[in-house]
């Protein structure tokens, strides 16, 4: 059976609850394609008004990032049931943002993916090397290991629903996609790596996304790829222009 596209924007720290609410009621109309599914992730604060703004179109609610306590006396954190609670399906777990700044490592993003699946929310899980790493040749290296720690204990019914984001360091805010074969053979290779791991079935339905300087130009080329299931878009996914990205 063929993988249904996702294509999701992830905003980053920008909008406002009120700007928000504008790019939802700007983008909602352009983005209204039915054979994809659209996910708008949004800053923690803007979910509340953003599924409200979302009500009645095809547009789905992601968060950039979660907790993997379920409460407490962890000040600033948000927890998985904080995020079900207010409407939200998607969260990207291990942005390479939050990996390089906020320090988070595999194995955070292993408990957090585990909390995600437990809540019923669909982890974006993302990985990717610097372009040191592509220039050493390590790049399949790196990216094996922050899959398969990342999966670490996550049954092959869970893996089947997750979303992989592959997304090269250097081609995140750049304006330099990576090229379509670039990014087909490395779509390709977690999908191997995904198949060595669990098995072909788990591999054949796991949804690989590219990330990194997407734009209404390259989306179209990279989506028919046969190992690229979508896209994650920074920059563009502000603009009309992702609704051209999402009808690719
Ligand atoms: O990091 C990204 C999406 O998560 C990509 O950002 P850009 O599309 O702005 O390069």
């Amino acid at each position: 059976m063929a993988r249904r596209k996702i294509i999701a924007g992830n905003w980053k720290m920008n909008m406002t609850p009120s700007e928000a609410v504008e790019l939802v009621n700007t983008l909602k109309p352009l983005v209204a394609n039915e054979n994809v599914d659209v996910v708008f992730c949004v800053p923690a604060i803007d979910i509340v008004p953003v599924v409200e703004a979302v009500k009645g179109s095809n547009i789905q609610v992601g968060a950039e990032n979660m907790y993997f306590e379920e409460k407490g006396a962890y000040t600033g954190e948000i927890s998985p049931n904080m995020l079900v609670d207010a409407g939200v399906k998607y969260v990207i777990l291990g942005h390479s943002e939050r990996r390089e700044y906020f320090g988070e490592t595999n194995e955070d993003i292993n408990k957090k993916m585990h909390k995600a699946f437990e809540h019923g929310l669909t982890p974006i899980m993302c990985c990717g090397e610097t372009l040191e790493q592509r220039e050493q040749g390590v790049t399949m290296d790196f990216i094996r290991q922050q899959v398969k720690v990342g999966f670490q204990g996550i049954t092959a019914e869970q893996a089947k629903e997750a979303v992989i984001a592959y997304e090269p360091i250097w081609a995140i805010g750049t304006g330099k996609t990576a090229t379509t074969e670039q990014a087909q053979e490395v779509c390709k290779a977690i999908r191997e790596c995904i198949a060595e791991v669990y098995d072909e079935a788990t591999a054949e339905a796991i949804r690989i996304q590219y990330g990194g300087s997407v734009n209404a130009k390259t989306a179209p080329d990279l989506f028919v790829q046969p190992d690229i299931d979508g896209g994650l878009v920074g920059g563009a996914a502000l603009k009309p222009d992702f609704g051209s990205i999402v009808n690719y």
